[in-house]
């Protein structure tokens, strides 16, 4: 669970992942909806090296979660997330990447995703399929275009891919220069194509500072 970041975009006097939501922060309400699921074995949290916060916090379930130094990429924090479990995981085995701004996740899709993706050799990820009439811009801010939509999703995660395969596509990206903004983006550039799991459109991930009040709506929402 990437949680490296220091929310510039959102630009509090914290990082995003510390502010409150509901009754608890934005991280412990991440963690502690993924930790309720039995087959999370663990969760891997990079963190910022100069995190002062996250010592404060408490968890429902302190002993599924490892803390370990983030990088100053979404893809270097997950890279070093994966390299602390190196020595115990096995090539097969699926790692889910899931960003610590979406608090919103439903468990519902989480477990679709490990159904559906059960069998499959590569992976895949939540996504939502596009809604809206879609434009292609110029440079000056006029229609270029419209877009078909058809076959256009916007990526969310949970991400989940096999470990050797989400490794290597990682450190090859790395080593390329190449910077990726989620995981199955370095799976493409391997050569795979991975599924497409429709998924939520409430999977908001908080980014500017109005995310938060709607995060805090949508979770309402759903405990009714
Ligand atoms: N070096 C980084 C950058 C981001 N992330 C994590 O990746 C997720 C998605 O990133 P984003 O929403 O961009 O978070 P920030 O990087 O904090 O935001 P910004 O880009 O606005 O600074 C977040 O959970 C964030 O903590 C991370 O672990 N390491
Ligand atoms: C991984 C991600 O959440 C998918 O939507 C996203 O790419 C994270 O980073 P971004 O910089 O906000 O695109």
């Amino acid at each position: 669970m990437p949680a490296a970041g220091t929310g510039k975009r959102f630009g509090a006097d914290k990082p995003k992942q510390y502010l409150a939501l509901g009754q608890k922060t934005v991280m412990q309400c991440t963690v502690d909806r993924l930790t309720q699921l039995s087959q999370i074995q663990q969760v891997i949290i990079p963190i910022h090296p100069q995190d002062n916060f996250v010592h404060q916090l408490a968890f429902q379930q302190p002993e599924k979660i490892r803390f370990v130094m983030g990088g100053a990429e979404r893809s270097d924090s997950v890279l070093a997330g994966l390299r602390a479990i190196q020595t115990q995981a096995h090539a097969q085995d699926w790692v889910l990447v899931h960003d610590v701004a979406r608090p919103c996740v439903r468990l519902s899709d989480i477990q679709r995703l490990f159904e559906q993706l059960a069998h499959d050799e590569v992976g895949g990820i939540l996504a939502n399929q596009v809604r809206d009439t879609i434009k292609q811009g110029t440079a000056e801010q006029k229609i270029s275009h419209t877009v078909p939509r058809q076959q256009l999703w916007q990526a969310l995660t949970p991400q989940m891919f096999r470990f050797e395969l989400l490794f290597k596509a990682l450190m090859q990206a790395q080593q390329q220069g190449l910077q990726v903004t989620d995981e199955a983006s370095a799976i493409e550039l391997l050569g795979y194509q991975p599924r497409l799991i429709a998924g939520a459109y409430d999977n908001l991930k908080i980014t500017y500072f109005e995310d938060l009040a709607l995060a805090e709506y949508l979770l309402d929402r759903q405990k009714i």
